[in-house]
């Protein structure tokens, strides 16, 4: 017999996620303390945190799995608790981290069980609503063709697709995912995020715990970061994933940079320096290879100086990150006298002066600049040809330029600037 649907049963175009002062203990570990945060209806919430924060927790008060020991959760103002497990998951739909079943049901049994809140309990295959729901969620996560296969035959990313199939067949106004994107190739981390997305744009409320910042700060119009118990900082993801956010949360300095495609904030986590060498390299150049040139000898523990750098330039915002001094300049116009002379009274004072994928040509400062270093070192990631003015000018240019410095890739440039310099000004690793 097919379940009888109620006006009831139907569910909210619009949901609401109000977490209001809850607090979860585990024996003596208090791993959620007071924690407040709500979600509007049509926003994509990203939780990040490190490992043991308290993301799973939280998401499990949200899906009414436990309930916490303070605080209410509330669905479109409704407390959790009063919702009942049927009405809990008519409203939110979960995809859990742990995917793994026991029972060798077919792939299409597992999304079909997303359709359990709308069903009669004698009912096992639904109706044609139920079907369509089921077909509609295989085709969006790519899943058709596995529908058959026993879902202990798939591999582990599939089976995470299934589970956000499942969850999208639940049809519900909000969704709740944890690591949803953890199993996932590239290719598929992007298509399900873009997917949860679409659903948000069209009106969903979703939440998810994120482990990639990057994919986080893409896809979420909000961020929050759980650390410590609490929520350390909420907002945009440009205000939340900045290192004075991260560092206390993760235990390690980052650097957050636009991305060179997305222009969203990409964190890379960067080791302290191993040592500190009690010696000043100067940095010429500007983009990625300038950026890795000074993350690298930062990391290698030099005292970095750099520029002129633009504005908006990825190595200036690297420099910035980890407190290394950068002359700035204004993007898209030559530095003046002041930026020039600064710069050259960092190549007259450091051990070396490394020049990263320089421009060089008649017009270019990079030569004037180079030549009030004794030490040059040279780093070429890119063919000449591909950055330089063109022209039997530049060429002599880049000849001389050639000629009187060191060349390095980016994994030797400590070796470089030992061997350029004497070995008691900086000494080699060891
Ligand atoms: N059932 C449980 N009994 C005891 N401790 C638990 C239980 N569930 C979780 N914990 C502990 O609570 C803390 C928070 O766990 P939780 O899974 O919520 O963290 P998380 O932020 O999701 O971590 P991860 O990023 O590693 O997935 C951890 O220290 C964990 O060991």
């Amino acid at each position: 017999m097919t379940g009888q649907r109620t006006h009831a049963d139907r569910t909210d175009t619009e949901a609401t996620i109000a977490v209001e002062d809850i607090s979860v203990s585990f024996g003596d570990l208090d791993v959620l303390e007071d924690v407040s945060l709500s979600v509007a209806s049509g926003e994509f919430l990203g939780l990040v945190g490190p490992n043991g924060a308290g993301k799973t927790t939280l998401a499990r008060a949200i899906n009414g799995v436990f309930e916490p020991a303070g605080g209410t959760v509330r669905l479109d103002g409704t407390p959790v608790a009063d919702l009942g497990p049927r009405g809990v998951s008519r409203r939110v739909a979960t995809v859990p981290q742990d995917t793994s079943v026991s029972f060798a049901f077919t792939v299409e049994d597992v999304v079909r069980m997303g359709r359990t809140p709308y069903r009669g309990r004698t009912d096992l295959t639904g109706d044609e609503a139920d079907r369509k729901a089921v077909d509609r969620a295989l085709e969006r996560t790519e899943m058709v063709a596995l529908r058959d296969r026993p879902i202990t035959a798939v591999s582990g990313g599939e089976r995470q697709r299934a589970f956000v199939a499942r969850a999208l067949a639940q049809d519900t106004p909000a969704l709740v995912l944890d690591e949803p994107t953890a199993s996932l190739d590239i290719n598929h981390q992007v298509r399900v995020l873009e997917l949860v997305a679409d659903l948000v744009a069209g009106g969903k409320t979703a939440i998810a715990a994120i482990h990639d910042l990057d994919l986080a700060a893409r896809y979420c119009d909000r961020l929050a970061l759980l650390a410590d118990g609490d929520v350390q900082a909420v907002g945009d993801p440009e205000t939340v994933l900045t290192d004075e956010h991260l560092q206390p949360a993760f235990d390690t300095r980052t650097a957050v940079t636009p991305d060179a495609v997305t222009g969203t904030p990409s964190v890379t986590a960067i080791a302290e320096p191993r040592r500190d060498r009690d010696a000043q390299v100067h940095v010429l150049g500007n983009g990625a290879t300038a950026a890795r040139v000074i993350t690298t000898l930062w990391q290698a523990g030099f005292e970095v100086t750099a520029g002129p750098l633009p504005s908006g330039d990825a190595a200036l915002s690297v420099a910035e990150e980890l407190g290394v001094e950068a002359i700035a300049v204004p993007p898209l116009s030559s530095p003046d006298e002041a930026a020039l002379e600064a710069a050259r009274e960092h190549c007259r004072s450091a051990a070396a002066t490394v020049l990263a994928d320089p421009v060089v040509g008649p017009d270019s400062t990079v030569l004037d600049l180079a030549e009030s270093s004794a030490r040059p070192i040279l780093v070429e990631t890119r063919p000449p040809t591909e950055r330089n003015h063109a022209g039997p000018d530049a060429r002599a240019c880049y000849r001389d330029l050639e000629s009187r410095a060191l060349t390095a890739s980016i994994h030797g440039l400590v070796p470089a600037i030992a061997e350029a310099t004497s070995p008691q000004a900086v000494p080699a690793d060891d």
